[in-house]
């Protein structure tokens, strides 16, 4: 692995040193070859065994945690910063660098009164999440291997410790942007450095000039906007959208609470500290937008209010036009990509009609929507049909569907390209819960074959069919402490 150092040589003020916290008797629980081959590592061994749990020292290293604030849950928090993740650097890649972090390193200056691990049961379900996204071709940090441990860690009971090794193209996050904004006398200044070197770093088609700076808010908009069109899309609720946990590059960044939803539920909330459900499902894409409100706030002192404004009123076509797009490949009809209003509210009728059917009829959304891959637009719909158990409705809501749908001539060719676009597996909370458990007590291929199927969830793995059923019924719709 080759690391270079710009972030901490570019940054100085923008993060501190520190050192890991030894992981006493780690051991591997999982481990990601496609990750491993970004930052161009070749198998798991006891080198960065050691290495990854802080036991050892790389040496062309530097060990820092970044300080950053964020509106947490719509309050503004003015010191937060990595509490317990440590960052090593960025790894060059064939594709690209990824900064490597350990999620879990044990204390840093910003912990405040945390004790900076992270628990097995939390570090597992970001690595699958991260792998299972990718797979699903959602922007998204990348998890490289989770370390287990027997260290005790308190939460409301006592856990093992454990550090999943987190690639992110980059860490910045709006809140960067906001801690030098609100906290710092030379707020111009920082915000602008930092802005600088994001352009430099992932944006070099833009100049760091006021039209460079324009330019990228409204690039920052949009890869915001089709990040969240996808999770609307796929029914993935991400539990806490704070600005301290938004990316500026647009990737799905910390994962707490999170869920797929199962049965479809508009107003589904994940995350059991968000009684009124500020990040409910439905909320996300309001709440994208008021996130970005944050971030602009923050950039007012390189970027004018006007543009500012300009880009924001960009987000919601950007976002509908995105999600229109990749609900007509999940549905089989081409949504051009210059629609009309009149056509985009048509097809956002069309869409929603479906998804109140599968709410009225407590349906899953992954399973029902899986069934377009068997049916003909022209005639037999029997597939999915047979999901619903009002069949009346249904029937109504399919002849306004075919009159959508165009002709379908290679219906070999149409039902395959449903295939690709509905996920036969997602990654259902309760799974994750068992395999932990069977993992904890020892047995790793309950976590093994999860990550297996996640990796290739378009295809139809017969022998592990059973992982597509509905939860049983403890394991629907699982609400997720916050507690990690
Ligand atoms: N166990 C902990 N010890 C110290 N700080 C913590 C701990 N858990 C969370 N924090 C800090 O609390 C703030 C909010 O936590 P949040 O859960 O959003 O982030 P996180 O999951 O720790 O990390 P990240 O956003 O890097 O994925 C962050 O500053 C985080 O570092
Ligand atoms: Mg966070």
């Amino acid at each position: 692995m080759k690391l270079k150092q710009d972030f901490f040589e570019q940054l100085t003020g923008y993060y501190q040193q520190v050192m890991p916290t030894p992981l006493p008797a780690p051991h591997w629980l999982l481990w990601s070859d496609e990750a491993a081959k970004l930052v161009g590592i070749d198998q798991p061994n006891d080198h960065w065994l050691q290495v990854f749990s802080g036991n050892q020292r790389l040496p062309q290293a530097q060990y820092y945690a970044q300080v950053y604030s964020g509106h947490q849950f719509g309050g503004y928090s003015p010191r937060l910063g990595d509490g317990r993740s440590i960052i090593l650097g960025e790894a060059v890649g064939a594709q690209g660098s990824w900064d490597v972090a350990l999620k879990g390193a044990g204390p840093t200056p910003f912990s405040r009164h945390g004790d900076g691990r992270a628990v097995t049961r939390s570090a597992v379900r970001e690595f699958l999440i991260s792998e299972a996204l990718a797979a699903l071709n959602i922007p998204t940090t990348r998890a490289l291997a989770v370390i287990g441990s027997d260290l005790p860690v308190w939460r409301e009971t006592l856990e093992k410790g454990a550090i999943t090794v987190r690639l992110a193209r980059s860490h910045i996050r709006f809140g960067h942007f906001e801690y030098f904004y609100y906290g710092d006398e030379h707020r111009s200044e920082k915000v602008q450095r930092l802005a600088d070197f994001v352009i430099q770093q992932h944006f070099p088609q833009f100049s760091c000039d006021n039209a460079g700076y324009k330019a990228w808010f409204a690039e920052v908009v949009a890869s915001t906007a089709r990040l969240i069109a996808k999770w609307q899309v796929f029914g993935f609720a991400h539990g806490v959208m704070n600005t301290d946990n938004m990316s500026i590059l647009g990737d799905s960044f910390d994962f707490g609470p999170f869920s797929f939803l199962d049965t479809y539920q508009e107003d589904f909330i994940c995350n059991h500290s968000d009684p009124e459900g500020r990040y409910a499902f439905s909320q996300q894409p309001g709440i994208g937008l008021w996130n970005l409100q944050c971030l602009a706030q923050a950039l007012t002192p390189i970027i004018s209010s006007d543009d500012l404004l300009a880009a924001l009123r960009q987000y919601q076509p950007t976002l509908v036009q995105h999600y229109l797009q990749l609900m007509g490949a999940r549905l089989g009809f081409a949504v051009p990509a210059e629609q009309t209003e009149a056509e985009q509210q048509q097809d956002l009728q069309l869409i929603g009609e479906f998804t109140q059917l599968l709410e009225q009829q407590k349906l899953d959304y992954t399973n029902t929507l899986r069934q377009f891959a068997h049916v003909s637009p022209d005639g037999n719909s029997a597939a999915l049909r047979d999901e619903f158990v009002d069949v009346v409705k249904f029937d109504g809501w399919w002849q306004q569907y075919q009159q959508r749908v165009s002709k379908v001539s290679e219906l070999d060719a149409w039902q395959q390209a449903r295939r690709l676009a509905n996920p036969k597996y997602i990654l259902r909370n309760y799974q994750a819960q068992q395999a932990t458990e069977q993992a904890l007590a020892g047995d790793l291929s309950g976590l093994q074959t999860l990550h297996q199927l996640l990796k290739n969830p378009f295809d139809e793995q017969p022998a592990l069919a059973h992982y597509a059923d509905r939860p049983p019924q403890w394991g629907e719709g699982l609400i997720m402490s916050c507690s990690s």
